[in-house]
């Protein structure tokens, strides 16, 4: 600004203070700054500021309430503000559906325009958790679930029985000898052990007691003991880090409260030793370096005539061009990688919720003994139709169970164009998450919801007769629904039958009630499931 004597005079008599052009410059920055800067914070809540909820923090936004009420947060927050309402994951709002209609309205009905998942945080930290199919995408999720589904036709996983059940025996042996135990421990190995067989055509040996006294195979055992063990160790780090709330790594903190700093910060995180960061990362390589070796030599051996998993998605993609180019090598190691995790995390906590809830409920026991002890003699292994028609208490005591305990209270789903749902106009790129965990427990489908009753599950029963299909829904809903559904629960079955012809479980004395959990992707048990086996005569 270059004014004169006379103006400045002028000027200064009229009180105008007098500001130099940096001054002015430095303003207009400071304010353009903070303007974008509110812009971003507050850009996401703003397309959806229609729907409905609680006051935010900014950049915190709805986590205090997390950290209050724990996962029952939508519940209350489902009470207050209706079937649909805002959540805020730091800055990203979800809109939460808790009413089963509204859910199958997303989950079927407008399929098209919500068939991805939105990304969390912890899992755009995590490139190898991205290339299976819960987050693949568009064209890709559908080719990959196509060739994946053929893999899952139900003659195929009838093949699976023999196996599964030689797990569940070997795994299961003189369990009464063990006194109090840790079952959830055991039936996350039985899981991992069954799923590893089944994906990767892979014996962990994680679940067998171990015999050891052959010292020719000690040597090797123990080897391969100390690679099993290496490399489950690393799948469950890499697993127990994708948080939900603020205890993952740094980037992933910053992820929820400022997404674009995330990916920055983690290439500069993962390069400086002792971070959190830094460990995740080289996990994640070691594992994806793993499992890309399994591939290969998988892809290089001629005969690929086994029945696991890989082996047929191998050959399935060995038939078709389009599948052969989504399909790549890391798609392939990422997708199995993925069972290894989903197959053993979800079966395994629900085996353990369902010994829990029957070992506390001796009416349910008394039933579900009964009904197992007449199918046949005890060595009489079930069929495919056997675990399908001949267990209907099994099957309400399961789908009881599911409910109670949801394992995957919540699923992450996105928009791809405008749409509405319950009466809110969502843009393109909403973040919309299905309530499951809150319908399970709404008193409008499930009378005493806080109770454990199996036969609310009978067919014949009033309740179940007038409940919305869509109210307990623990595998999702529509064509995103688990592509798992049916092998964990011929896992589930085979081993419930097998445990219960030669036990019962009677809670220790040091199981806390009611059982403690830990919300990371799925729930977890924070102390474990614990129990003592007692041999049935
Ligand atoms: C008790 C056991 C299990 C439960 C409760 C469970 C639950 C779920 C849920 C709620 C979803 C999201 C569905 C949706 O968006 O509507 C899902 C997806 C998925 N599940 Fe499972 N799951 C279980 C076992 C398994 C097993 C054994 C496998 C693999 C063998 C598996 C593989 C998958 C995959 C790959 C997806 C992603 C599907 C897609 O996006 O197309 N799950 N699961």
């Amino acid at each position: 600004m270059d004014l004169s004597g006379a103006k400045v005079q002028e000027l200064m008599e009229f009180g105008i203070p007098l500001i130099e052009a940096p001054v002015v410059s430095v303003t207009f920055t400071v304010l353009a700054l903070l303007a974008g800067t509110l812009w971003y914070l507050y850009r996401p809540y703003w397309a959806v500021r229609k729907v409905p909820g609680p006051p935010s923090l900014p950049l915190l936004g709805h986590l205090p309430l997390l950290a209050k009420y724990g996962p029952d947060v939508f519940a209350v927050l489902a009470k207050t503000y209706g079937p649909v309402f805002r959540f805020h994951m730091g800055r990203q709002p979800l809109v939460i559906v808790a009413d089963p209609e509204l859910c199958r309205e997303v989950g079927i009905k407008k399929f098209k325009d919500i068939s991805n998942r939105s990304i969390p945080s912890p899992i755009a930290a995590s490139p190898l958790h991205q290339k299976g199919l819960f987050f693949t995408r568009d064209a890709r999720w559908s080719t990959m679930r196509n060739t994946i589904l053929s893999v899952y036709q139900p003659s195929h996983l009838a093949k699976l029985i023999p196996t599964m059940q030689s797990f569940i025996e070997a795994a299961t042996e003189n369990l009464e000898s063990q006194g109090d135990m840790t079952f959830s421990e055991l039936s996350l190995k039985l899981a991992t052990d069954v799923i590893g067989q089944a994906a990767f055509g892979v014996d962990f040996g994680l679940s067998k007691p171990k015999a050891g006294n052959e010292s020719a195979n000690r040597m090797s055992h123990q080897q391969n003991d100390i690679e099993v063990q290496d490399f489950i160790n690393q799948h469950i780090y890499s697993t127990t880090q994708l948080k939900m709330d603020l205890s993952g790594s740094f980037s992933i903190i910053l992820g929820l409260l400022v997404p674009i700093l995330q990916e920055p910060f983690r290439q500069i995180l993962k390069r400086i030793p002792g971070t959190m960061d830094r460990k995740v990362d080289q996990t994640n390589q070691n594992l994806t370096r793993r499992l890309d070796g399994i591939v290969a030599k998988r892809m290089k051996e001629k005969s690929l005539d086994s029945k696991d998993f890989l082996s047929l998605i191998l050959r399935a993609r060995e038939s078709e061009t389009t599948s052969r180019n989504f399909f790549t090598l890391d798609y392939i190691s990422a997708v199995t990688y993925e069972h290894l995790l989903a197959g053993s995390a979800t079966t395994s906590f629900t085996l353990s919720t369902i010994i829990y809830l029957v070992a506390g409920h001796p009416e349910v026991e008394k039933k579900l003994l009964k009904e197992i002890d007449e199918f046949g003699p005890r060595d009489q292994m079930p069929t495919a139709h056997d675990l399908q028609h001949n267990f209907p208490y099994l099957d309400q005591v399961i789908k009881e169970a599911m409910r109670f305990y949801t394992v995957s209270p919540l699923v992450a789903r996105e928009t791809s164009a405008e749409v509405k749902i319950g009466g809110y106009i969502l843009p393109k790129g909403t973040w919309v998450w299905l309530a499951l965990g809150v319908l399970a427990k709404d008193p409008k489908n499930f009378s005493e919801p806080d109770k454990f009753k199996p036969e609310r599950f009978d067919p014949d029963c009033e309740e179940q007769k007038q409940r919305h299909p869509y109210a307990n829904s623990p595998f999702g809903i529509g064509p995103r629904a688990c592509i798992g559904q049916k092998f964990s629960i011929q896992e589930l079955k085979l081993s419930m039958i097998h445990l219960y012809r030669k036990y019962i479980f009677r809670h220790s004395s040091d199981m806390e009630k009611p059982l403690e959990l830990d919300y990371g992707i799925v729930l977890n048990f924070k102390h474990g499931v614990r129990v003592r086996a007692i041999k049935r005569t």
